[in-house]
């Protein structure tokens, strides 16, 4: 992704570091597309470095290891995320949630401990310290398996921190892209009974007859609301813009979680009652560790659960984030990397 506006210079597209001896080189084959990339690319977190290679939906294979790597070996197929270090010594990476460590370093957009900037997915290979690199397992298509690197674990992190796994209960998904798609497929193999809230109806026949809905409620559908108020345990919140809060908090239950994961950089507004009457909770989550990432990868072979995908070639990867931006899309772009010319790809794009 080049600096928009300015002459971009070649993407140093075969640069990585030496293998160090606990660092993993992963042949990237697959590369899901999240809209944090679209945050990224564009710089709606403020926050960007050009130029830039994103993609933290990485599925590989490993094509050589340092001498101290004990967990992987050449020839496994591996995922990566959105995060490849970590301080290993603060209560949350002590704890085995090292994505809430404070000295994280993200796959992209981000410095190593070698003063390198990171690159993330969508380039033919990544070096990763192998704590950060997942065994992809049998039974999982390298494919399907990308957006459960990042979307997949996403919603299974909070069900599960939250106390949100038992049979029964009522979830509202909100928005349904990456992320809550894969909401309502989690959800319902852990067996609740899921609402989606989307903008529009376009969503509603394959909502209710592929993934499994049980219901859904277009937002601004006021007595279609005003029906399902108070109905839900739990509300994943998808939507990366800004957007109400108190049309959603009228949904929830006494104690009902409104879970926010996406990623918006403006305040979000609410009328105190709102959470007052009703003990309820607006809260958080920020990706799943690497054990969870794991756990998740299992429980989706276990349940037989896969991603819903559109798998292009990188030549194509702009249209797919315009695509995306444009709410375009059922429900996951996958970068076939190792099956594109990325050097041709890059040379041939527009630099904005
Ligand atoms: N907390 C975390 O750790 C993570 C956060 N994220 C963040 O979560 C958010 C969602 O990511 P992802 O699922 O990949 O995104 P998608 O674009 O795939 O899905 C977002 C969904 O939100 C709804 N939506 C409502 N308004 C808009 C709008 N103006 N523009 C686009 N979509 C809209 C749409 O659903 P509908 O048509 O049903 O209305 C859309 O499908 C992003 O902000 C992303 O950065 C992503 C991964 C991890
Ligand atoms: O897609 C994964 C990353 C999500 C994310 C969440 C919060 C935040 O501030 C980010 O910069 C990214
Ligand atoms: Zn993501
Ligand atoms: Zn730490």
């Amino acid at each position: 992704m080049g600096r928009p506006g300015r002459h971009r210079p070649p993407l140093p597209l075969h640069l990585h570091r030496q293998t160090g001896s606990e660092d993993v080189v992963v042949k990237v084959l697959y590369c899901g597309i999240c809209h944090t990339d679209i945050h990224q690319a564009k710089n709606h977190l403020g926050a960007s470095k050009y130029p830039m290679v994103p993609g933290h939906e990485v599925v590989g294979e490993v094509v050589e290891v340092g001498p101290e790597v004990t967990k992987h070996s050449v020839g496994d197929v591996v995922g990566v995320g959105v995060i490849v270090g970590c301080c290993r010594e603060c209560r949350p990476c002590k704890a085995n949630i090292e994505q809430y460590c404070n000295k994280r370093i993200w796959s992209y957009n981000d410095v190593y401990t070698d003063g390198r900037p990171t690159q993330g997915g969508f380039a033919s290979t990544m070096v990763v310290d192998q704590k950060f690199v997942v065994k992809i397992p049998a039974g999982l298509a390298p494919e399907q398996a990308a957006p459960l690197l990042c979307a997949g674990v996403t919603v299974y992190s909070p069900l599960k921190h939250f106390g949100l796994t038992a049979p029964g209960l009522r979830g509202g998904i909100l928005g349904l892209g990456g992320v809550g798609h894969m909401g309502v497929k989690v959800a319902k193999a852990m067996g609740h009974h899921v609402t989606v809230i989307s903008s529009s109806s376009k969503k509603r026949a394959e909502a209710m007859d592929h993934l499994g809905a049980d219901a859904y409620l277009v937002s601004s559908d006021a007595d279609a609301m005003a029906a399902a108020a108070d109905s839900l345990d739990y509300i994943i919140d998808t939507v990366p813009v800004h957007h109400p809060m108190e049309p959603y908090l009228a949904l929830l239950k006494l104690d009902g979680k409104h879970v926010l994961l996406g990623v918006i950089g403006e305040p979000l507004s609410f009328v105190s009652p709102m959470v007052m009457l009703g003990r309820k909770s607006i809260t958080g989550s920020f990706i799943g560790s690497v054990d969870e990432a794991e756990e998740v990868l299992k429980f989706c072979v276990d349940k037989g659960l896969t991603s819903q995908i559109e798998v292009v070639k990188m030549g194509y990867v702009n249209e797919a984030l315009e695509r995306l931006e444009r709410n375009d899309v059922r429900y996951r772009f996958v970068v076939d990397v190792a099956g594109s010319n990325i050097e041709e790809a890059a040379a041939e794009a527009p630099s904005n």
